[in-house]
């Protein structure tokens, strides 16, 4: 564990949870537990149930058998706005409104803490001005979502997520659309979110990032949990040639773990 998350809690906990899309099974029987002041990783191949297991954790799909616990309670017992108090979700469709301008967007963010008469306070503005800041899209603001480039509108989306200013983060391929430099900005994003306290958990493909960012990794295959724990005990080339089916040589610089195909290495 990091240092400075010692007092970390659990927050959200999946007890055998399993899932189907109608006759089909996903997900088969999870049980995991995530603390705030973390960011965990899951990755898996394509179609492992990556995506399912964060809707799950959101509230957005119900398990079919076992329990998805927020601070000990049951999700599936908060209203929608409680729960996005609590939670906040980077979907992986890249669908917004496209007539609506970006500031409207981040704001849209805000719509768990409005009330009737509270709308749009200064609070609200705060947040979503901080948020367009950390996400550098401030220069935006005024434009219309349709008129983004697929890099820009991610960066807003994420704004969007980040203005909810909730304990719990789930970004689902939150790099998807991102430049380089962009994408390091994101994950440093990311990261200092758990690092203020949040729980942030977030589906990536890329492995050296997800060694490179994330305190804990998540490997998943087939709808199960085949390792969990820090980066290189996760991160090997046994774990990756089972779970993705091709030999790799790892190579690691500083905390970066690269998974080079042992075809092309000399
Ligand atoms: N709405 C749906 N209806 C039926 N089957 C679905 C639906 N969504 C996903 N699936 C199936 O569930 C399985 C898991 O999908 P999921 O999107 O969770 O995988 P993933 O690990 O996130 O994949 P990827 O890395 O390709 O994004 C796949 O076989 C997929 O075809």
């Amino acid at each position: 564990m990091k240092a400075g998350v010692e007092n970390a809690q659990t927050v959200l906990t999946l007890e055998d949870v399993t899932f189907g899309y109608g006759g089909n099974a996903v997900l088969d029987t999870i049980s995991l537990a995530f603390r705030s002041g973390e960011f965990v990783a899951i990755v898996g191949p394509n179609g492992c149930g990556k995506s399912t297991l964060l809707k799950i954790m959101a509230g957005l799909l119900s398990p079919g058998h076992g329990a998805i616990k927020l601070d000990d309670r049951p999700v599936s017992s908060f209203s929608r706005k409680n729960l996005a108090r609590h939670m906040a979700m980077l979907a992986q469709s890249n669908e917004a409104p496209a007539g609506m301008v970006v500031c409207d967007l981040v704001g849209m963010g805000r719509f768990a803490h409005e009330g009737w008469l509270s709308r749009g306070t200064a609070r609200d503005i705060a947040h979503i001005d901080a948020a367009m800041q950390t996400m550098a899209v401030t220069d935006l603001a005024d434009r219309r979502v349709g008129e983004l480039s697929g890099g820009q509108l991610q960066r807003c989306r994420m704004a969007m997520a980040l203005a909810q200013d909730a304990n719990i983060l789930l970004l689902d391929e939150p790099t998807n659309h991102l430049d380089l430099k962009h994408q390091y900005a994101l994950l440093e994003t990311a990261r200092m979110q758990a690092a203020t306290g949040r729980a942030v958990i977030a589906v990536l493909h890329d492995l050296t990032h997800a060694s490179l960012f994330a305190d804990r990794i998540i490997l998943m295959d087939g709808g199960k949990v085949l390792a969990d724990g820090a980066p290189a005990d996760v991160l090997t080339p046994e774990n990756i040639a089972a779970v993705y089916g091709i030999v790799t040589v790892a190579k690691t610089f500083g905390r970066a773990i690269v998974h080079l195909p042992e075809s092309a290495v000399e």
